[in-house]
């Protein structure tokens, strides 16, 4: 189907999500063999909403951490972008958890761990997510977990404009100081959404629901929830710090870090450090690119640490994400 940008550099297969800016497909980077997930949005359809797409762009050209999925490449057309992005074989936590019913203490607690380091870079490198929810925490193979943005929510910390909620964050997962339009700067209304992820995750259900909008809103305001039997005393004393009405009371991503519950069997702080740069080059991969364009690999890495975010970006990002897993180098012959 139709996009001539796409051409040869990638198979378009089905639809995996759909947003109000677009689309999301699974495709296959050819060169590869890689599944990657393409993010189509039409400028048409954006309007003002364009600059949010190049904040968005900006934003995931500066990340490198394991657990946010790694932008590849980024195509631009007269009508469309293209976010070409790392693809999570395992879907939504959202189903896993449905399909689960709830986790175990432990189970909880190695996923908060990965959202907590993902969520804690964001904050080191000023950004604010303002959505965290099930549906943007993947899963990729062996249970690691990738935070995205679908809804292009994220904002530098501090940003002046309170997104109107009806564009931005679901209430169900939103701060009360959101909800209440009170000015915010970022970092304590993630830690909220955390908190109700934390508690979806371990319950099984939501602390606030409603499928009416104004009692869901009355119940955030008022801040009280069911603590089902199942629940530790742990849990239960890190849940009530994450959902403090008063932001200014309310626990930091700092005090999690090393928060007792979170280092429960692990004994060792959550680090946020991304475990590897992904714009350190690898002379495996970029001999392997070099051979297949004929050029000498100094020639290679010279244009490779451009970093144009092209196809030539995504093939070394991708090969270096394959050598991490032990996965064969391989590229595939262009006929
Ligand atoms: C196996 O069955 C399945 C079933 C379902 C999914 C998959 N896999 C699968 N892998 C990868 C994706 C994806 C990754 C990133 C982005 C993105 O928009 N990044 C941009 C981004 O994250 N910015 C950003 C991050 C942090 C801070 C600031 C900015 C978009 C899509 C996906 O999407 C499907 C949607 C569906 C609706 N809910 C959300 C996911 N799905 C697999």
């Amino acid at each position: 189907s139709g996009f001539l940008a796409l051409k040869n550099l990638y198979i378009l297969e089905k639809t995996i999500g759909t947003g109000g800016f677009g689309k999301v497909k699974l495709a296959t980077h050819i060169l590869t063999g890689e599944k990657v997930a393409i993010k189509i949005m039409e400028k048409a359809c954006l309007g003002d909403d364009l600059p949010r797409i190049e904040q968005e762009i900006k934003a995931l050209k500066q990340f490198s951490h394991h657990h946010i999925c790694q932008l590849y490449q980024v195509i631009e057309t007269e009508t469309h972008y293209f976010m070409v992005i790392e693809y999570c074989s395992g879907g939504e936590l959202f189903d896993h958890i449905v399909e689960k019913n709830r986790l175990s203490e432990m189970e909880s607690r190695s996923f908060f761990r990965q959202i907590l380091s993902a969520v804690a870079y964001l904050h080191s490198l000023g950004y604010a997510h303002r959505d965290l929810k099930p549906e943007n925490v993947l899963l990729d193979h062996d249970q690691t977990l990738k935070l995205i943005d679908f809804g292009l929510c994220a904002k530098p910390i501090g940003g002046l404009d309170v997104q109107l909620l009806t564009s931005c964050g679901s209430p169900t997962y939103a701060a009360p100081e959101l909800i209440q339009g009170k000015k915010y700067l970022g970092p304590e209304v993630d830690v909220w959404s955390m908190g109700v992820l934390l508690y979806a995750i371990l319950c099984g259900f939501l602390p606030f629901d409603s499928d009416r909008i104004e009692v869901l809103y009355r119940k955030i305001l008022r801040g009280r929830y069911e603590e089902p039997a199942w629940l530790s005393q742990g849990s239960k004393r890190l849940i009530k710090r994450m959902l403090t009405l008063d932001p200014l009371r309310r626990v930091t991503v700092k005090e999690l870090l090393n928060h007792e519950w979170v280092q429960l069997g692990y004994n060792e702080p959550v680090s946020f450090e991304p475990l590897y740069d992904f714009h350190m080059k690898d002379d495996a991969c970029v001999s392997l690119l070099a051979e297949h364009h004929n050029l000498s690999s100094n020639d290679m890495w010279a244009k490779l640490s451009r970093w144009d975010y092209d196809y030539d970006t995504a093939t070394y990002l991708i090969l270096v994400s394959r050598k991490r897993q032990s996965l064969p180098l391989k590229l595939n012959p262009v006929w």
